[in-house]
């Protein structure tokens, strides 16, 4: 099982997250993101690609859309907290977007 970050890992892992748009929850220890797209054709076409990458490592999303908008919260159930898995998925969707 992944482990929870540490403070240097938040370092090295979150802290570029956050300089991309990424913030920290307020109310849980969780990184959230707005992504807005062109059209409703975008958004959903960005959160296809995502949920495959999700499958492929396991590791999923909180999510919602509305329209052309799609929030998304990344944490780690298992561990109650963020682990690299959310940082390597928040990174991945900053690909895809
Ligand atoms: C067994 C399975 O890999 C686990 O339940 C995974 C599934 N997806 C998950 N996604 C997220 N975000 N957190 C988890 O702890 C988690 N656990």
């Amino acid at each position: 099982m992944t482990d929870k970050l540490n403070d240097a890992d938040r370092d090295m892992m979150i802290a570029p997250l956050i300089e991309n748009g990424w913030r920290m929850s307020s109310d849980r220890d969780a990184i959230e993101k707005t992504f807005t797209f062109d059209n409703f054709v975008e958004a959903f076409g960005f959160m296809s690609k995502a949920a495959i990458w999700a499958e492929k490592m396991g590791h999923h999303p909180e999510w919602s859309n509305v329209y052309k908008t799609v929030e998304v919260t990344l944490t780690t159930h298992d561990v109650d907290g963020l682990s690299e898995l959310d940082a390597k998925l928040a990174a991945k969707m900053d690909d895809l977007a």
